[in-house]
């Protein structure tokens, strides 16, 4: 793949760097009183709202000319299609094909959809009769609670989504445990009465140190609480694309719910993983959520570019962490229903493409994935919206709003969109009044997206995560690199597995830079 920045449509870009910074975002709606209508895009319930970036006309067809040239085009459709288009690992990509509904055909072959949907509808059989009480614990009481144990992208989708939709669960009350220092099993386990519980564990993998440890606590506490020989049977079920390693565990593969290598971690609460999902707020609300994604999917496979809301997304992003090298981005979500979203995103966005190297395995030599942050709105205000105002780097913030919540509840509508709208004004119109002095005044022309949801609903909701998948997705195009492993994330648990026997305190710590080695004495001497 040639390098970026050695594209033409790449270095005429780079050579009015300086203009783009400097171009008057405030200046662009002067001059063009549509604005918004041309620089937005709408479908269903979601709008994304663009027009407070600094891009012109000139400079969208030059960005939409870049996508052509690395041709998002072609590398969208052989992810549609089931290419091997993770190569470092020579595994399709399919997240996709998990939402498309039951007899509409998809684009990848027909074993995989077929597949697909016999385990959504074993996932919806089994979480009907576990919702209408006929699958019952192992000594017969309802399962009124489930324990979903899983980290990174077996954890952070489901809980986003539950917390989002929560005020319309009507199923068992799901906790989420994913830290390996116990709080949140021991909260999880003091709040569930263990013969009424189903504990999930969710791994890929199966071999994720924080989820095998967890889930050995747990299982002990079933033991313990729940007198009957088939409580782990009845009461533990796997979620996994690694159904050898299920038994070592002491549960029955064929119980498990299986998760597929086509389907990365992050990319995955669609699939079994998306189980707790299935359960707290139905099948029926599951499947909207996954029509939601799938019209998402569809827009953008079929959508022009320049009408395209991932692509547009994504070339926000390109435009603001690689040409004007902005390093972080904020995603303020106006409700706390959508407080888990940045950590979502966290995931979504940095693991996915946070990588110096391109497919070919040669040095990307520009900026990629910035680092992504947040807090739900009106708090952040009161947070660091500060420097988002008046600092001295320029943070491009993704606003998300929503004009209807979940379900009917209490709160101030009109005082939040007031302040979620503001925020976005505030920041590209600065304030410069005659008689203020330096401090007062705020720079202004920094540049912010807005996400609108006309409701917060499972399918809306589906939505917005397909469109970050995909902008993750495009970005990724248009670097060069793969989206899809994550090799960075091996060394520190590589270096956890050496040091434990070191801290443990049978091996000497011999060889260790002098900071490691200083805090594990410390830690030895504190800890007694
Ligand atoms: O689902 P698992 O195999 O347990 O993996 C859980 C998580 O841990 C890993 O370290 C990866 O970085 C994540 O992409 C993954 O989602």
């Amino acid at each position: 793949m040639t390098p970026l920045n050695a594209t033409p449509e790449w270095q005429s870009l780079s050579a009015d760097r300086t203009a783009i910074e400097h171009q008057s975002i405030a200046g662009l709606f002067d001059q063009d009183p549509d604005r918004f209508a041309d620089f937005s895009i709408t479908l269903d319930g979601l709008l994304l709202d663009y027009s407070k970036q600094p891009m012109s006309r000139d400079v969208r067809e030059r960005l939409l000319a870049l996508a052509r040239a690395r041709d998002v085009e072609g590398q969208r459709d052989a992810m549609l299609t089931g290419g091997r288009i993770n190569r470092s690992e020579d595994r399709a990509v399919l997240h996709t094909a998990l939402r498309v509904p039951a007899g509409v055909p998809g684009w990848a072959d027909a074993s995989i959809t077929e597949d697909v949907a016999t385990t959504r509808s074993r996932m919806a059989g089994l979480a009907r009769a576990i919702r209408d009480g006929q699958r019952t614990g192992a000594t017969g009481k309802p399962i009124e609670h489930v324990i979903n144990i899983g980290i990174g992208g077996s954890d952070l989708g489901p809980r986003l989504v539950l917390e989002a939709l929560a005020p319309v669960a009507d199923g068992p009350d799901v906790h989420f445990v994913a830290n390996v220092d116990g709080v949140e099993l021991q909260q999880a386990m003091a709040a569930c009465d263990p013969e009424r519980t189903l504990v999930l564990v969710v791994s890929k993998s199966f071999g994720t140190v924080e989820t095998m440890t967890n889930a050995y606590e747990a299982m002990a506490w079933l033991r313990r609480g729940v007198p009957a020989d088939e409580v782990l049977a009845r009461q533990v079920l796997a979620i996994t694309a690694n159904l050898d390693r299920v038994q070592a565990l002491g549960l029955d593969p064929e119980l498990a719910l299986p998760m597929r290598d086509w389907v990365g971690g992050r990319y995955s609460l669609w699939s079994a993983v998306g189980f707790s999902i299935m359960l707290g707020i139905g099948p029926a609300a599951f499947e909207a959520l996954l029509e939601g994604a799938h019209g998402m999917d569809r827009h953008f496979a079929e959508a022009p570019l320049e009408a395209n809301m991932p692509v547009m997304l994504g070339l926000v992003s390109v435009l603001n962490a690689t040409l004007l090298e902005r390093r972080s981005q904020a995603v303020v979500p106006y409700t706390e229903r959508l407080g888990r979203l940045p950590a979502y995103l966290q995931q979504l966005l940095m693991e996915s493409n946070g990588k110096s190297v391109d497919t070919d395995g040669k040095a990307v030599d520009l900026p990629t994935a910035a680092a992504v942050w947040g807090q739900t709105g009106t708090p952040g205000q009161h947070a660091f919206f500060q420097a988002l105002h008046q600092g001295t780097d320029v943070v491009p913030v993704d606003f998300v709003g929503v004009a209807r919540p979940v379900a009917d509840e209490k709160g101030d509508p009109l005082e939040l969109t007031a302040n979620l709208f503001a925020q976005g004004q505030a920041l590209m119109e600065g304030r410069a009044d005659e008689g203020l002095s330096t401090m007062q005044r705020c720079p202004g022309n920094r540049p912010s997206n807005t996400l609108l949801l006309r409701r917060l609903d499972a399918r809306s909701l589906g939505a917005l995560i397909a469109l970050y998948e995909h902008r993750a997705f495009v970005e990724a195009a248009i670097w060069g690199i793969n989206a899809f492993d994550q090799f960075g994330v091996e060394l520190g648990k590589g270096l956890a597995d050496d040091l434990k026997p070191i801290i443990a305190g049978g091996l000497e710590p011999t060889g260790l830079d002098s900071s490691t080695a200083g805090l594990i004495a410390r830690y030895h001497d504190w800890r007694g």
